[in-house]
């Protein structure tokens, strides 16, 4: 068994933001940057967390930021830039355009992984790759899909042997929503706000 205290979380923010048209962590979501919802929760539980991202504005939250040792590889070259700077048996992936991240979800995430075993999350529709945790013995597999330029994260999830985490199941299924443009912000703000009118 791994301690809770072993894990450790990286945040992938090393993408192109296309959809986005400027960086998606940074940008704004009620009233703060996308990722900063994700690093309060991170804060409160205590974790170690580090973020991945060429971006050196990232420096401004007072993580670690790595640089991808593959660059322009996509989250799988992500998850080697983390399984790399990483001396832990486990590590959290986490996306930055996750900012419905909450403490519950996490927690439940962190005591699968104590198993040593990867899990990936779902909503019961989709696998999320980037709700996830990998164990240290993957680094080798990782590297050589990326090599072989094989770089689609949930092909990867798919090969490898899993635990799944059910967000359907007493959990909240919100968590696992990504804005990538403008308009997906614009109506997740106004769902918030709707709902507290
Ligand atoms: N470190 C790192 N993170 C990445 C990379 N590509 C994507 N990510 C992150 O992975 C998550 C999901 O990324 P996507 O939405 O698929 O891709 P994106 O490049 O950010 O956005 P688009 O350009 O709109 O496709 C986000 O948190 C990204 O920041 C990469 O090459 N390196």
């Amino acid at each position: 068994m791994i301690k809770v205290s072993e894990i450790e979380v990286f945040i992938l923010a090393g993408g192109k933001s296309r959809r986005m048209g400027s960086d998606k962590g940074l940008i704004n979501f009620k009233g703060e940057p996308m990722i900063s919802h994700i690093l309060r929760v991170l804060d409160k539980l205590n974790m170690s967390t580090s973020i991945i991202s060429g971006n050196k504005e990232y420096m401004k939250f007072g993580k670690p930021v790595h640089q991808d040792v593959f660059p322009d590889k996509g989250p799988l070259g992500g998850l080697y830039t983390a399984l790399e700077f990483s001396s832990a048996p486990m590590v959290i992936l986490l996306a930055c355009d996750m900012p419905s991240i909450n403490s519950e979800s996490l927690k439940r995430l962190r005591a699968l992984a104590t198993s040593g075993k990867m899990v990936v999350s779902t909503d019961g529709e989709n696998i999320s790759p980037l709700f996830a945790c990998y164990p240290q013995s993957l680094k080798k597999a990782v590297k050589k899909a990326i090599l072989r330029e094989e770089l689609k994260m949930l092909d990867f999830v798919l090969k490898q042997s899993y635990t799944l985490l059910d967000l359907t199941v007493g959990g909240n299924t919100l968590v696992l929503q990504n804005l990538n443009t403008k308009k997906e912000l614009i109506a997740a703000e106004n769902i918030e706000k709707d709902r507290v009118k």
